[in-house]
């Protein structure tokens, strides 16, 4: 099916029933119709949102990844005035795959600034330059004897 197609509020809202289930989640268009009775949070929520803009409720519950990849899935095109983006061209046989690190970039959270060598540095590196000095000292006091 052509997943760009573009749709109107008006031609989704006739799509609101469990037999023929259309729902939006951030500008797409998705035909769940064969989701609804899979759909892990219960096929109610579904047919409650179908024929509407759900993509509120669908960030609310938090989904995984897992679950806005299958938006790519059941897309059938796109809610008329919604900006296409680069990554609404992906493959569909690669719904299940993780999102792209290139996409995931913005919502990666940054390591700890502070490297573990860093500590490494600050700590134990004055502490082994002590040990080396006393060390030397000894050795050197050891040969004046
Ligand atoms: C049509 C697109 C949707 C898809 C593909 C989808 C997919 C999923 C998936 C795969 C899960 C399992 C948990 C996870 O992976 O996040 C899930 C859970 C759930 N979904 Fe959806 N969902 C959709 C829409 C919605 C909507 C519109 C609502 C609410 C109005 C909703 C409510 C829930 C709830 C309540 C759970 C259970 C969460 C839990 O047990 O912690 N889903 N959904």
């Amino acid at each position: 099916m052509d997943k760009e197609k573009m749709f109107t509020l008006s031609q989704v809202a006739p799509h609101k029933s469990k037999q023929d289930c259309w729902i939006i989640i951030n500008g797409r268009v998705l035909d769940v119709t064969k989701f609804v009775e899979e759909h892990p949070g219960g096929e109610e929520v579904l047919i409650e949102s179908a024929g509407k803009d759900a993509t509120k409720d669908f960030e609310y519950i938090g989904h995984s990844k897992a679950a806005k990849n299958l938006l790519l899935k059941y897309q059938i095109g796109y809610l008329q005035g919604y900006k296409i983006q680069d990554d609404d061209n992906l493959d569909t046989d690669s719904f299940k795959e993780p999102i792209k690190a290139k996409e995931m970039e913005a919502f990666v959270i940054k390591e700890d600034p502070k490297p573990n060598y860093l500590l490494f540095v600050e700590y134990f590196l004055p502490f082994l330059a002590v040990a080396f000095y006393l060390y030397y000292r000894y050795l050197t006091g050891a040969l004046q004897l």
